[in-house]
């Protein structure tokens, strides 16, 4: 079994990236900048916060990280958001997710610029992912790390059918619709499952690439997977261990020591997915930057 080493093909990825941003900075004087607002104090959230952070210094680019109170309101983050929009250094806007519940997600990703929406999450963003243009949008940062992993590591899409189990707006659809795309490392026959999908294993048994972002520990298992297949794992569960240090550690979503004994290839969790989403991260907000300063 193949094991699709995410963390290696990120360090890969960053140096290439590193390279870009040296060359922008000898010749412009300016670096791409990504500005991530944290609202409250949701430890998980900010260990992601404080990765993204250390990669962008990684690349040479800026970053800078805004923490607002559990209690702010919607308005004041859409003011702030409205700043950034209009800050010709920032590059890159993410808002991280989730949101105390006094403020509407929605209306914060219409809030941010498309051109600086380096998430992927804005209407125009998902809604051109969708239309196939995707050299003029940002395709959201998880989805296209798989993209990257399965093109990098010459996995056969075309016409293969690819099974996805989640439909989140920033996971499952645009993995989906990414995959229907006419790409050298998609052009596949689509299913997507979710929670009200009678017998979901029917379905997962037919894939050739399965891909799971249910946001349950364990849930893929040996019986729900074809022999032969490849199996992405989007899922970061940490799950109670008294044995490590911590008492916890980090699970994808699908049973990694029984689906990898029949799977061709798995990424692990972790050193899988995660690390090619911040990535991505980077590399989209290298593009806007690129973009702003008509450096394409
Ligand atoms: N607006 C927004 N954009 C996001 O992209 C976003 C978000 N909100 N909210 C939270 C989720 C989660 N997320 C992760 C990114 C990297 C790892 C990652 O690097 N994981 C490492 C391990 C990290 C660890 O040890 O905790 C790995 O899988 O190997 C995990 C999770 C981005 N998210
Ligand atoms: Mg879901």
């Amino acid at each position: 079994m193949l094991i699709i080493d995410g963390k290696k093909v990120s360090i890969d990825l960053k140096s290439e990236l590193k390279v870009r941003v040296d060359e922008h900075r000898a010749a412009t004087g300016k670096v791409p900048g990504l500005t991530v607002i944290i609202v409250g104090e949701d430890p998980a959230s900010q260990v992601y916060v404080r990765n993204k952070a250390k990669s962008c210094k990684e690349t040479g680019m800026h970053s800078s990280v805004i923490e607002m109170e559990a209690s702010t309101s919607e308005e004041a983050l859409l003011s702030k958001i409205r700043e950034l929009n209009d800050d010709p250094d920032v590059h890159g806007i993410l808002v991280q997710q989730p949101l105390p519940k006094q403020i509407d997600e929605f209306a914060v990703t219409l809030a941010i610029d498309p051109a600086k929406d380096v998430d992927g999450f804005h209407p125009e963003n998902l809604g051109r992912l969708v239309m196939g243009h995707l050299d003029k949008c940002f395709v959201s940062c998880t989805p296209y790390g798989i993209l990257e992993l399965l093109g990098r590591y010459n996995i056969e899409t075309k016409g293969r059918h690819c099974v996805v189990v989640g439909r989140s707006n920033i996971v499952g659809k645009p993995m989906a619709n990414l995959m229907l795309q006419k790409l050298d490392a998609t052009n596949c026959t689509v299913t997507i499952c979710h929670s009200a999908t009678k017998d979901i294993p029917s379905y997962t048994r037919q894939a050739d690439i399965l891909i799971a972002a249910i946001g349950k520990a364990g849930f893929i298992t040996a019986d729900m997977v074809k022999p032969g297949a490849v199996v992405i794992d989007v899922g970061i569960n940490r799950i109670d261990d008294p044995s490590t240090k911590s008492g916890s550690r980090l699970v994808g979503d699908v049973d990694y020591d029984g689906v990898s004994a029949l799977a061709s290839a798995m990424t692990p969790v972790p050193g899988g997915v995660g690390p090619m989403t911040i990535a991505m991260l980077l590399k989209n907000t290298l593009q806007s930057f690129e973009r702003a300063n008509n450096l394409q």
